[in-house]
């Protein structure tokens, strides 16, 4: 059965939404006139990581033909269970094939219909589609392109195309003030729609201003000190930094982006007049410690002059949120904004690539124009937990406008070097400085997306990348494991916390997903039953010395950030505390009582979302089944590039193939609206 009642031209344009505070209330935790935060509170219910069963043969979808059905490689899981969570029991007729086949949660119809009665609009046809914008936000992605799911599930009943979008752009659900717009084929929920136009309109504005002044031959006297060599890319990108007031600096890890960071600091310090004043800052507590540390060594690297280094050592990095100034009750509004801007003359965000469309906008709305913005990232990691794929589309969009005349000056800085999108404000680093050969062609064959070289590369003899197809099987991860955790607990039994937390970076086992089979959960415990079989993890006291913790949520009493990691150490006096490494402490480190952590847990194992931003010697990468809808290239990518010396690959051929083969797909308009603007 088609959903009925495509109307041929649906309600007038132009009609008041029938959108009240009451109505809004009317759901429970829902605020008054914010009615898709509520959506997105239901939305944000389900786990973003349950494992997908494999569909059942034969099962029955109501209206919809038997059997699984594939979206993109992955089988979406029919609810069989008539008391599944995802199931919407109040469903209409019209949308209940689409949750029953699994592509729809309870979320996604429950907002569209309560929207559909509150706007006036009966069309199932709309009302599929709006069901489809709340699934599409919460898969990450700012929109839905209405041609899209039905590629996904074929097998589904879909409305006739041309039909479809003309009853979406007739709704009076649709346009300009009401809670959904429509523009060039994506259907969005009207606050990504508006956040979007923000962020572009933005950007262009920064761009269209005059550029910043800068004394020419000090910068180029500058750069000949710090980075002489003509044809780097670092370089250009410092150069490009210092005379404009919005640059891209893309790379993946150890390709040199922090250091480049500190070169533009220095640069920026050596201009004439008084010192700028600099925020730098991350999306989470800890990309902000590591960037602060990683700045500071660059600095020694760079044998920066004693002042300038001690003038970075003031500039302390924090998170975004910190930096933006929370207000009480709201995520997504800060004490700073277009009517309270920043008070700096320089903001460097780092791991961009894990900032929000909706942390971009209020970023970029509490700017000054003459405030510098460098935005650093890996284009190819995986994107914000929230919507947003923002680093990439800005890298991509930016590429994709047409070049302005380059300034004559700053290109005679840049002549030679390996950056040619740089009059466009973008420079991506390639030139890879840390790890091994091996993991650094692995990682590149995978961002390309060429499965075979990746499988080649790993099936090769080669000391950094090793492919494991039967991981209880091979003693290699089970080595590492014992290795670094026996060597863990003996320096957190000695007291040796600093060695203790050094020795946290040793080895990482990463899971994409937290449970299942190929989950955290699962490898915790057996990481558990290694250790405790060589003493190394004692059964039955909580805080064994030597336990390994993760942070999994911020405490600003004691100034620890979720994705902290710490140890259990026993201190001279016998004393058990837990060691945390802290910039600026007494020796490097804080100690707390057990008792004063909250939210904490085991870390033996860790997801690879929670790894970005953190590096390890070596890495063993659990991958799951081909089907899993988590297995992406950007998680491939992530977890390969957090290795330094080896990464070992827990993984069947067919799922190594379906990860670089799969790129995550996030829509949004945000490239496509910075290329034409
Ligand atoms: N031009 C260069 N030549 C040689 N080594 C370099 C160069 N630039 C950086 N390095 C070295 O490469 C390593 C990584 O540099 P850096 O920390 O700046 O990279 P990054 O891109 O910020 O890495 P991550 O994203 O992992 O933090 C450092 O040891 C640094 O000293």
């Amino acid at each position: 059965m088609a959903p009925a009642g495509l109307r041929p031209g649906g309600a007038p344009r132009g009609r008041a939404l029938p959108l009240r505070p009451r109505h809004v209330r009317a759901r429970g935790a829902a605020r008054a006139g914010a009615p898709e935060r509520r959506l997105r509170l239901v939305a944000a219910a389900r786990p973003r990581d349950r494992p997908v069963r494999p569909a059942a043969r034969g099962c029955r979808v109501s209206a919809a033909p038997a059997g699984p059905v594939r979206a993109a490689g992955v089988a979406l899981e029919p609810l069989e269970d008539p008391y599944d969570v995802r199931r919407a029991r109040g469903a209409d007729a019209a949308l209940r094939p689409y949750n029953e086949a699994g592509l729809l949660e309870a979320a996604d119809v429950h907002v569209a219909q309560r929207l559909g009665e509150l706007g006036g609009e009966p069309d199932p046809a709309v009302r599929l589609a709006v069901a489809l914008a709340v699934r599409a936000v919460r898969g990450g992605s700012t929109c839905v392109a209405l041609d899209e799911p039905p590629r996904l599930a074929p097998e589904l009943p879909w409305p006739d195309p041309a039909a479809w979008v003309r009853a979406v752009g007739a709704s009076p659900l649709v346009g300009p003030g009401r809670p959904l717009r429509w523009e060039d084929g994506l259907l969005y929920l009207e606050r990504y729609h508006r956040q979007e136009v923000q962020v572009c309109d933005d950007l262009l504005r920064r761009e269209a201003a005059a550029p910043p002044r800068v004394d020419l031959a000090r910068l180029r006297d500058g750069l000949d000190r710090l980075l002489p060599e003509r044809t780097s890319a670092q370089r250009a990108a410092a150069a490009v930094a210092a005379t404009r007031w919005t640059t891209v600096l893309g790379g993946g890890p150890g390709t040199g982006k922090t250091t480049t960071v500190a070169v533009l600091l220095a640069l920026l310090l050596d201009q004439p007049g008084p010192p700028p004043r600099v925020a730098l800052a991350a999306p989470t507590g800890k990309a902000a410690a590591r960037l602060q540390e990683a700045l500071l060594e660059a600095a020694d690297r760079l044998r920066l002059p004693a002042g300038d280094r001690s003038r970075l050592e003031g500039h302390t990095a924090s998170t975004l949120h910190r930096l933006l100034g929370p207000r009480p009750g709201t995520s997504t509004r800060f004490r700073h904004d277009r009517d309270a801007t920043l008070p700096y003359d320089v903001v460097v965000v780092d791991e961009t690539s894990m900032v929000s469309l909706t942390l971009m906008a209020r970023l970029l709305e509490a700017l000054r124009p003459d405030t510098r913005l460098v935005l650093v990232g890996d284009p190819d990691q995986l994107a914000s937990v929230e919507a947003g794929a923002v680093l990439a589309d800005l890298v991509g969009g930016l590429r994709d406008r047409p070049a302005p005349d380059p300034d004559p000056a700053v290109a005679a800085l840049v002549a030679g070097a390996d950056a040619p999108d740089w009059p466009r404000g973008v420079v991506v680093l390639r030139t890879n400085h840390r790890y091994g050969a091996g993991i650094g062609a692995l990682a590149e064959a995978v961002r390309r997306g060429d499965a075979d070289a990746a499988l080649a590369q790993l099936r090769s003899p080669s000391p950094d990348t090793v492919l494991v197809e039967d991981p209880l099987g091979d003693p290699g991860a089970r080595g590492d494991v014992v290795a670094a955790g026996t060597a863990l607990r003996r320096a957190a039994l000695e007291g040796d916390a600093a060695g203790a937390l050094a020795l946290l970076g040793r080895h990482r086992l990463l899971c994409a997903h937290r449970t299942g089979p190929y989950g955290v959960d699962v490898w915790s415990r057996q990481v558990e039953r290694w250790l405790a079989a060589q003493g190394a993890a004692p059964g039955g006291d909580e805080w064994y010395v030597g336990r390994p913790l993760l942070v999994t949520a911020n405490d600003y009493a004691l100034g620890l950030y979720n994705g902290d990691t710490g140890v259990v150490v026993r201190t001279a006096d016998g004393e058990v505390r837990v060691a945390f490494a802290r910039a600026g402490a007494a020796d490097g480190l804080v100690r707390f009582a057990p008792s004063r952590l909250h939210e904490v847990q085991t870390v033996h194992a860790m997801t690879v979302h929670r790894s970005q931003g953190s590096q390890f010697d070596r890495v063993t990468l659990v991958l799951p089944e081909q089907d899993s809808p988590l297995l992406t290239r950007e998680l491939l990518y992530t977890a390969l590039t957090r290795a330094q010396s080896l990464v070992r690959v827990v993984a069947g051929e067919a799922a190594l193939r379906a990860a670089v083969e799969r790129p995550a797909v996030r829509a949004s308009g945000l490239r496509g609206r910075l290329a034409a603007g």
